[in-house]
């Protein structure tokens, strides 16, 4: 699968395990040795007494094995996938590489199993057709599971075994998608422009902070949807939504009911109040994290939880029974699962309980001025006393230094001083001579003070006086920290008695605030609920590109009316499936699984191809759309050939990644994907670019009914023209209304652009025209016709390229005629004469 993001180590630690725990019920875990054992712990708590996983049969609940580092590594990994064989052991040995094997110093190369050689290009092809091999992290665990298996064979069975190496066979290597959720890779993110940021699935090693911050967000369908989130949690779950849309009806409905429910006008001041609360709610899961470290002593400044952890575990309990208030005094909405969830989850006699107790323990307005956790009067009666004794101090200082004074020359006496300092204990401060450094008296002879330190202005020093004291009353404040601290560490165990209460409150909060931020995004944006339909088809009114319209005057919306084969999904790990008959139209025609877009360029194609995948992915995430109407058949994956994504580090040509976006929706798609194919194969040779997009139409139409909804656009006309794509019933066309007006003068004006779609094929692609309205010389533009018109008519190019204008000819007629007189001159005297004579200079 792709790398995914778990949300950061604080997450994980607070055991969010989400992929293994929730979708995979694993018989055996290889984890590196590198893992931290209390993690490691977390991964399976209940089982992890049983043993060392290499003990294991296969089938036996999970058991954890702990592998060294470097079988985890991408490099070993790729050596290892290098030699897998796959299938049986007779069959073609099917070789895997990855980029970093282009740049390799060793050019040798690899054998196929068949003997054929292939090389490293093909090799890294083949492998980007079927795996993602960005995916570091996924593509160096599948290494440590190939060591696995490797040594299991080779451990069970004698060499030759042949009943080893069947059982051990590996048959496939297939990417798959976690149960419920679509396929997108971050290719169809970025080309859709869904997250601009650099925070896609494959960008595990960033931490939730980063992934939280907006500051990077650029123009995208998340990004106007992540700064409506008012939590941290929400934020981080908006995200998730975003990158792994769901494909399963009720989780989608939920979410949109919800929306739904609160857009109704009636609700209007339930939304207010609800985002009031929520926008001063903290994530509970790191606060109850940062309490823990807190009470477990890590770190010199953490000995007893901060400050802003207990503001903000009293503010969360409020805010979250305002929340369930709010929910409460909503209308109707008794079937809401959200609602539900806050009536179930937030408890409001706890979570008073929660206030109570930091509000009865903790006096935030001294804690503030004194920059820790000061306890309030009355908590304790020790403490009392000792914060009274210390407030008392002053009283008593006045009289020591009273009686210090007796000891030392009257004419002193007036600047005679004893101050506390909490970690020195009592001095006596005196003047300082500014001459010797020293104090202007330093005790008396018999018995001299002992010096402390000095200032510029004071010399301190303890007597015997002030070290009676020390003893008495030096440690109090520390006493009365110490106290503090004690009765801080029981509120924070206490409170851990309900952390299952607030990180599920606060889990429900971040749902809350997700739900908020859509069914916000929505009112901004003009959006429609869409309806989730088993039916496999798309059925889009009034569809707008969400982004394209925020930079266009005036936007015109389109329809569509695509639908996938009527199979089975052929994929058994969907619980999308969907039987029936072949869709149709009201007027009996058959809805086509394929619509090709042609048309001039700029004509609104590709806008029109992302704009119908972006409804779709919308549609999934639980998000309301850009359209009058929209009827969305659950779709399992979004795959696109848009934008080529070059990228230095990737390390392929344009066109090899354009191929390998094909191969991964060839191999991937099912009749529940969407493909959007824009203008595969113009990046080679033109007949051979013809030719591929030929091939793939022509291959994805004769699926029949595992045919998926495909969107394409393209400028090769010729394979209409020549009869590469055959006319198939599922096959549609459709182009962009231009109006052309060829009695303009001006080139530039001869198009002007409607942008509205229009069934059928359009053979023109006005491609001087535009070329014209975009600066490039009339003469090039002119002359660019006259050729397109000479070919279109079939003529020899290179003949009507060597045929001369009419002044070309009278040049040339004029010029043989001065070469004439010149052979014929008579030289004068004066050649310079003859020559101007000749060529008519006066
Ligand atoms: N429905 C629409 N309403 C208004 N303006 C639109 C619409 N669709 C596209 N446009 C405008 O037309 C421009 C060109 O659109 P687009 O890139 O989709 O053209 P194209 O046909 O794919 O061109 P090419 O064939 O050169 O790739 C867009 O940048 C946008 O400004």
């Amino acid at each position: 699968m792709e790398d995914i993001e778990l949300g950061g180590p604080d997450l994980i630690e607070a055991r969010e395990f989400p992929i293994l725990k929730t979708f995979i019920d694993p018989t055996i875990i290889l984890v590196s040795s590198k893992f931290d054992d209390t993690v490691l712990e977390k991964l399976d708590p209940e089982r992890r007494n049983m043993g060392d996983g290499d003990s294991a049969v296969y089938g036996m609940p999970a058991l954890r094995s702990a592998r060294p580092v470097s079988e985890f590594s991408y490099d070993s990994a790729r050596s290892r996938l290098v030699n897998l064989k796959l299938g049986h052991e007779d069959g073609p040995r099917i070789t895997f590489m990855t980029p970093g094997d282009l740049t390799a110093e060793s050019s040798e190369d690899c054998m196929a199993g068949d003997g054929a050689v292939e090389s490293r290009q093909g090799q890294l092809l083949r492998l980007a057709g079927w795996i993602d091999v960005d995916s570091r992290v996924t593509v160096g665990c599948a290494g440590a599971v190939l060591a696995y298996i490797h040594r299991k064979r080779a451990a069970t069975f004698l060499p030759g075994d042949v009943a080893a190496q069947t059982m051990h066979r590996i048959s496939t290597i297939e990417m798959f998608t976690l149960a419920g959720s679509m396929f997108v890779n971050a290719d169809t993110l970025l080309s859709l422009q869904i997250i601009q940021s650099e925070s896609h699935p494959h960008s595990h090693n960033q931490g939730p902070a980063k992934a939280n911050s907006g500051s990077k967000e650029g123009l995208s369908v998340y990004g106007l949807f992540h700064t409506l989130a008012r939590t941290p949690q929400g934020k981080l779950l908006l995200r998730q939504y975003f990158l792994r849309p769901s494909t399963n009806s009720e989780v989608i409905n939920e979410r949109l009911d919800s929306i739904s429910f609160l857009l109704r006008t009636e609700n209007t001041e339930q939304m207010d109040t609800l985002v009031k609360n929520l926008s001063s709610i903290k994530n509970m899961r790191t606060v109850m994290i940062n309490l823990r470290k807190g009470i477990n002593g890590n770190g010199p400044s953490q000995r007893c939880p901060s400050n802003s952890i207990w503001a903000g575990i009293r503010l969360f309990a409020y805010h979250a029974l305002q929340i369930k208030d709010c929910f409460q005094g909503v209308i109707g909405g008794d079937w809401l699962v959200i609602r539900n969830k806050v009536m179930e989850h937030f408890h409001g006699i706890q979570l008073a309980e929660v206030g109570k107790s930091i509000t009865e323990i903790i006096d935030f307005e001294l804690s503030r001025d004194n920059c820790r956790n000061v306890v309030r009067q009355g908590v304790d009666h020790d403490l009392d006393e000792l914060k009274r004794t210390y407030e008392g101090l002053e009283s008593l200082l006045v009289q020591v230094a009273q009686h210090v004074a007796q000891s030392v020359p009257e004419e002193l006496d007036a600047n005679i001083n004893v101050v506390f300092f909490p970690q020195i204990g009592f001095l006596i401060a005196i003047p300082q001579d500014p001459i010797t450094g020293h104090g202007i008296f330093e005790g008396p002879e018999d018995a001299p003070w002992e010096k402390v330190f000095t200032t510029e202005e004071f010399a301190y020093y303890k007597n015997e006086n002030v070290i009676e004291m020390d003893s008495y009353f030096g440690d109090i404040y520390e006493r009365i920290c110490d106290r503090e601290i004690e009765i801080i560490h029981e509120l924070a165990e206490k409170i851990l008695q309900y952390e299952d209460l607030l990180t599920s409150a606060s889990d429900i909060c971040a749902e809350i605030d997700c739900i908020m931020a859509l069914a916000q995004g929505a009112r901004n944006h003009n959006l429609v609920r869409p309806r989730l339909t088993e039916s496999n088809i798309l059925d889009i009114r009034g569809g707008r590109h969400i982004l394209q319209e925020k930079v266009v005057p005036n936007f015109i919306p389109n329809d569509t009316l695509l639908a996938g084969g009527e199979g089975e999904s052929a994929n058994d790990q969907q619980e999308i499936s969907s039987v029936g008959p072949q869709y149709r139209t009201e007027d009996g025609s058959v809805v086509p699984s394929m619509i090709l877009v042609t048309g001039p360029n700029f004509s609104g194609k590709s806008v029109y191809l992302k704009q119908v995948a972006i409804i779709v992915f919308m549609a999934h995430v639980g998000s309301f759309v850009p359209a009058t109407r929209a009827d969305i058949g659950l779709t399992d994956k979004i795959m696109t050939r848009v934008a080529t994504r070059e990228s230095v580090s990737r390390n392929q040509s344009a066109f090899m990644i354009d191929l390998q976006q094909i191969s991964v929706a060839l191999n991937l798609a099912t009749n529940r994907s969407l493909l959007i194919i824009d203008e595969f194969g113009k990046g080679t040779d033109s007949h051979d670019g013809a030719g591929l997009a030929a091939g793939v139409f022509n291959h994805l139409l004769e699926r029949g009914d595992q045919c998926p909804k495909i969107l394409g656009a393209t400028h090769f006309h010729e394979i209409f023209e020549s009869g590469f794509l055959l006319p198939h019933e599922r096959l549609a066309f459709g182009h962009f209304e231009v109006r052309v007006d060829p009695q303009s003068q001006q080139i530039d004006e001869q198009l002007t652009y409607l942008y509205n779609y229009k069934q059928g094929r359009s053979n023109n692609s006005y491609g001087t025209v535009c070329a014209a309205l975009n600066g490039i010389p009339s003469d090039i533009t002119n002359r660019a016709e006259k050729l397109v018109l000479l070919a279109a008519r079939g003529e020899d190019l290179v003949a009507a390229c060597a045929v001369l204008s009419e002044s070309e000819t009278k040049d040339l007629e004029e010029a043989e005629d001065i070469a004439k007189a010149f052979f014929t001159m008579q030289v004068s005297d004066d050649p310079k004469e003859s020559l101007k004579e000749l060529l008519g200079i006066k």
